[in-house]
């Protein structure tokens, strides 16, 4: 669980966070969502410890990161799995070497132990013939899951996905986004996405916090978000007229 209270963070005098407090849960899928600018980039950072914030604090299992020792927050890093934006793989590495790469750099497991994780969590993502393939390829849906799988080697605590659907055509992107809901609750992760992805927000979203101008405007589950009389977020997530008919026949339907 991640707990963050009046979180704020400023460049040169400008506030870019005003004070956001909010929580995420273990098992659950917690999605950020705002327009460009909104700051998302920068709480996600924070959570990630890459950025100090300017006050508040961020709770980790009910533990200030202000209090943790340099070796704990070394520690930590290493609970954090993270899904780039892009996947981010390393081109000169095989499916295999990319998410073996985390087991190599942190953990002293024998050569054997490292192939049978790498072997568990490529199947967990439904990858078993790329072992030996070249990021260049495989389809972009296929290197997601490498990133996911790479994310999760080192059975973290914590997830953190940036746009993991950016590139992605639509019905790959729903797989996607089931696939890190199913880790999420099968391994107990508290996991944070950062989106633009209307259908994730539908889909998968657990738990949304939507930031506006720095501050958290609202936040609910996607069943909240087609009651909600908030209008900034309505506007957001029924900017296309698609989403429009889709929540008007929600409400209906429930009326
Ligand atoms: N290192 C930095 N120095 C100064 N200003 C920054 C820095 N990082 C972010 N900002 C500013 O903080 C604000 C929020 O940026 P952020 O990247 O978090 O937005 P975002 O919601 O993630 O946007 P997008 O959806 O386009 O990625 C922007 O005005 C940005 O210019």
């Amino acid at each position: 669980m991640i707990e963050v209270i009046d979180l704020k963070k400023s460049f040169n005098g400008t506030e870019v966070l005003k004070g956001i407090s909010t929580v995420f849960e273990k098992g659950k899928t917690n999605l950020i969502i705002g327009q460009s600018g909104s700051g998302k980039t920068v709480f996600m950072k924070c959570l990630l410890g890459l950025i100090t914030p300017s006050s508040g604090s961020i709770r980790y299992e009910g533990r200030d990161y202000a209090e943790f020792s340099l070796e704990e927050k070394r520690d930590l890093r290493q609970e954090m799995g993270m899904v780039f934006q892009g996947s981010a793989l390393f081109d000169s590495k095989t499916v295999e070497g990319n998410v073996m790469f985390p087991l190599e750099m942190f953990t002293k497991q024998s050569q054997e132990e490292m192939q049978e994780r790498v072997d568990f969590v490529l199947k967990r993502v439904n990858l078993v013939d790329a072992h030996t393939k070249y990021p260049a390829e495989i389809s972009g849906g296929m290197q997601k899951r490498v990133a996911i799988a790479r994310a999760i080697v080192m059975k973290p605590k914590y997830l953190f996905c940036d746009e993991p659907n950016s590139g992605l055509d639509p019905k790959t992107a729903i797989l996607i986004d089931n696939l890190i809901q199913e880790i999420t609750e099968e391994y107990q992760i508290t996991t944070v996405v950062n989106t633009h992805d209307m259908n994730s927000v539908m889909e998968i979203g657990e738990k949304i916090v939507f930031l506006k101008d720095g501050l958290k405007e609202w936040e609910g589950s996607s069943k909240d978000i087609f009651k909600t009389d908030n209008k900034a977020v309505s506007n957001f997530v029924y900017s296309s007229e698609l989403f429009k008919k889709v929540r008007q026949m929600y409400l209906e339907e429930r009326a």
